[in-house]
């Protein structure tokens, strides 16, 4: 599949030569489904009114917002040489959309998205970002999310934001919160690959297209898939708690287990798996693999509790178990928003019978947040 254009000197027209009338009919039809597959059965109205209309026959619909800055989130040219094409952004906005969709349990049913662009943006960048957002639904199985519409506006640099609607067909949402001792912990997906790509695309030691393993990595940053479809698997399967795991596993696992009042025990041997992957980017950047995969975010793998006696779904592994929280914080942390007014504890999750406060310092990591000084991610 084509992935995207680098740009050069000929890079066509820009989006303030064509303007945004026209850019909207070269944008909107890449978002339609190819003649081959399958339209939503949710988009009841496409694009080209003042809204779409989509079904929700549950009565009720999850939603939720995802954006992506360049320079924040993503970058046009990375240190490496690597570049983000439009197909990458698109692929990556549709994937960490959808993986709080999923994350909930719901079947993503709808799409919409909104630019800002730099009047400078070629306008292929645009057409690129449009197929990507469409085979990153398809990559990760969602096919009966609709692209129903969206925003164009203009901005100093490219953001991109996306809304995303899921029907959970009857179920209760799984949440973060019910996660129960005795539960194990179990990942859909990945988890530290993004983490290694981003580091591998920030470094001048990567040098792209010569090394396949460390591409597949850097792919995995540039355009993450998550299991989208294994979200309401797992909430069929009666998963207690679901979230994606966009900041770092240990900081997800930590706001599960504190919106739980649970502590959790991950199977070093479980996390040595996930490592084995990221072997080769390890050594070049001389970092222990580990550490990506407890610290690294964006590849939107779903992490679950489930009860013990269920049969997973394939394609779900088991990472660890819930254990109870000694007296006195077994209660929820949680405040209503789902964050805490402090930083969490990393107390309530261990490694084996190490605690996470113990680790060596080159595994130990924060995970992501916006607005703190980043060291890597
Ligand atoms: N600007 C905002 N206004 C209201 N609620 C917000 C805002 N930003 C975040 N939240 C809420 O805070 C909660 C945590 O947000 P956060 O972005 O950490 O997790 P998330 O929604 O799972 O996103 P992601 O998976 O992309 O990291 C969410 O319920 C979200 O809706
Ligand atoms: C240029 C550049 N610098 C840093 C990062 C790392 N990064 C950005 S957002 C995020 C967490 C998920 O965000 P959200 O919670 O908003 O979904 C991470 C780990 C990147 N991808 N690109
Ligand atoms: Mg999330």
């Amino acid at each position: 599949m084509e992935q995207g254009r680098r740009e050069g000197a000929d890079a066509g027209p820009t989006v303030g030569q064509l303007g945004e009338t026209r850019l909207i009919g070269r944008f909107a039809p890449l978002l339609r489904p190819g003649p081959a597959e399958p339209a939503s059965p949710y988009e009841l109205l496409g694009p080209g009114d003042d809204c779409a209309v989509v079904a929700a026959p549950d009565g009720r619909f999850v939603i939720s917002t995802d954006t992506q800055v360049q320079g924040q989130d993503f970058e046009l040219h990375w240190p490496s040489g690597a570049e983000s094409t439009g197909f990458d952004t698109g692929h990556k906005c549709a994937t960490q959309n959808l993986a709080d969709a999923a994350a909930m349990g719901a079947v993503p049913s709808s799409l919409v998205v909104s630019l800002a662009l730099p009047p400078a943006t070629p306008v292929r960048w645009v057409e690129d970002f449009a197929r990507g957002l469409r085979a990153g639904v398809l990559a990760c199985g969602a096919t009966s999310c609709g692209i129903v519409g969206g925003d164009l506006s203009a901005s100093r640099e490219i953001s991109v934001t996306a809304t995303v609607t899921g029907d959970l067909q009857g179920r209760r949402p799984v949440r973060r919160n019910g996660a129960e001792p005795g539960d194990l912990v179990v990942l859909a997906g990945t988890v530290g690959r993004a983490a290694a790509g981003l580091d591998l695309l920030l470094s001048t030691d990567y040098v792209p297209g010569r090394d396949a393993v460390l591409d597949e990595l850097a792919g995995c940053q540039l355009r993450p898939v998550s299991p989208v479809g294994l979200g309401p698997a797992l909430a069929r399967a009666g998963a207690t708690a679901m979230i994606d795991v966009s900041d770092g596993l240990l900081r997800d696992l930590t706001r599960m287990a504190e919106a739980s009042g649970i502590d959790v025990a991950l199977d070093p041997q479980a996390l040595a798996e996930l490592a084995k992957p990221l072997a080769a980017a390890g050594r070049l950047l001389v970092r222990d693999p580990l550490y990506w995969v407890l610290n690294g975010g964006e590849d939107h793998g779903l992490l679950s509790t489930v009860p013990s006696h269920v049969q997973l779904p394939e394609g779900v592994r088991p990472l660890g178990s819930v254990l109870a929280s000694p007296p006195g914080q077994e209660g929820a942390q949680a405040g209503p928003l789902g964050g805490s007014d402090r930083e969490p504890a990393p107390d309530r999750i261990r490694i084996g019978t190490t605690p996470v406060h113990e680790l060596p310092a080159r595994v130990r990591g924060r995970g992501w947040d916006h607005f703190e000084s980043q060291e890597g991610f």
